[in-house]
């Protein structure tokens, strides 16, 4: 196998700096492109990885980086990823998430760059009808964010057609959890998730968090999510970039444990895990949430040979824990 270049758009980010670390652990070049509108270049922490600061609309810095390196696969984890958000200013994520990738892949059939994989998502099914959500279940968002990614995977299914382009579409359920030696970890900002915001409010750096519905028709009257660890996310990404350098077919599959977890179970794995109590209030339903989201992994278990290793949520919320306990106490510098 050639040791080509990897480039890494949106690596600067959580789920991207984290396989960028595993990446560069495992000896393969990386490039990463990030805007820095929501990473940190500190998320970094491989001197062994190259680091360009830009966006992936900007066709110039495209052909320059393209004409540089040796690229064989591009993994695009840049978007915008607030469900809510993509609700109230649609357009910001139709041009982010969907219109600029497309210049990424202009430049890419010019310079003829074949592999690409995608971070895309479980929103892509929507409300479910069948849980657990196999490939095969209709695709039908709920939210702008959810269509941006599914126009990208049916543009990437018609590039394929038209220029021969091979794509894995990595559809994940919650990321969740750290690398482990609070080095890198979750930093959005605003921070909209269950697990960091619950944690947050463990250690008061907010007043407390907010259950978003009691009254759903699951066991215990909150959503159920499919928690999947950040490491595992990474490890899928490594085998779906071996999967294409080997001249692999595209794909397209889940990266969930296949496990249900409410959201009352994260509130007790958090208690457990740091022997404090979670202050929370108990509000109303989020606009968009359906009540299940739960993976069929097997699909990524037949083509990529990968399945998750952490499958139990103390797990990822303790991860999660290290990271905001951790040299960085959860905190990026820049
Ligand atoms: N976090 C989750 O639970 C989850 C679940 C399913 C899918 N995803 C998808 O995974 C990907 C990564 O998510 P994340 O949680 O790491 O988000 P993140 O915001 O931490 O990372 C995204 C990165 O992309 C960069 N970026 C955004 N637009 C850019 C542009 N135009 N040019 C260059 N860089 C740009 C940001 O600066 C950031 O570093 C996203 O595509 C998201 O939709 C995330
Ligand atoms: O402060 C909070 C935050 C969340 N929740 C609930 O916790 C669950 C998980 O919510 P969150 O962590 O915000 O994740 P999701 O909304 O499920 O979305 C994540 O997982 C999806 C795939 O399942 C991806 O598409 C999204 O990008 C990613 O943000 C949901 O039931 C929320 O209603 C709360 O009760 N309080």
């Amino acid at each position: 196998m050639s040791k080509s270049t990897t480039l890494v758009v949106g690596g600067a980010g959580y789920i991207g700096s984290h396989t960028v670390r595993l990446l560069a652990s495992q000896d393969r070049d990386v490039l990463v492109l990030d805007n820095l509108v929501y990473g940190h270049r500190d998320a970094l922490v491989d001197d062994s990885v190259r680091f360009i600061e830009g966006s992936l609309s900007d066709r110039p810095l495209l052909d320059k980086i393209f004409s540089e390196n040796d690229i064989d696969v591009v993994i695009h984890f840049a978007a915008f990823i607030n469900v809510g958000e993509s609700v109230k200013d649609p357009l910001k994520y139709y041009q982010n998430n969907t219109a600029d990738p497309v210049i990424l892949l202009e430049a890419m059939r010019d310079h003829g760059v074949k592999g690409f994989v995608l971070s895309s998502t479980a929103a892509v099914y929507g409300e479910p009808v069948e849980v657990p959500i196999v490939e095969s279940h209709p695709l039908q968002p709920v939210n702008p964010y959810g269509w941006s990614k599914l126009m990208l995977e049916q543009i990437l299914a018609d590039c394929d057609t038209a220029w021969g382009l091979k794509s894995a579409c990595l559809r994940y359920f919650n990321a969740s959890g750290s690398w482990g030696d609070g080095l890198i970890g979750e930093a959005h900002e605003p921070e909209t998730h269950l697990i960091p915001n619950v944690l947050l409010a463990i250690q008061g750096k907010i007043e407390k968090m907010t259950v978003f519905g009691t009254d759903y028709d699951t066991p215990d009257g909150t959503c159920i999510r499919d928690y999947i660890h950040v490491m595992d996310l990474a490890d899928a990404h490594a085998k779906a970039l071996d999967h294409l350098k080997g001249g692999g077919e595209s794909i397209r599959c889940n990266l969930g444990t296949g496990l249900g977890v409410s959201v009352r179970e994260i509130l007790d794995a958090a208690r457990e895990v740091t022997g404090k109590e979670v202050p929370v209030e108990y509000g109303d339903r989020r606009a968009g949430d359906p009540a299940r989201l739960v993976a069929d992994p097997s699909l990524a278990k037949e083509v990529l040979d990968w399945e998750a290793s952490h499958t139990d949520a103390k797990d990822m919320v303790e991860s999660a824990w290290q990271w905001m306990t951790g040299p960085r106490l959860g905190q990026f510098e820049k």
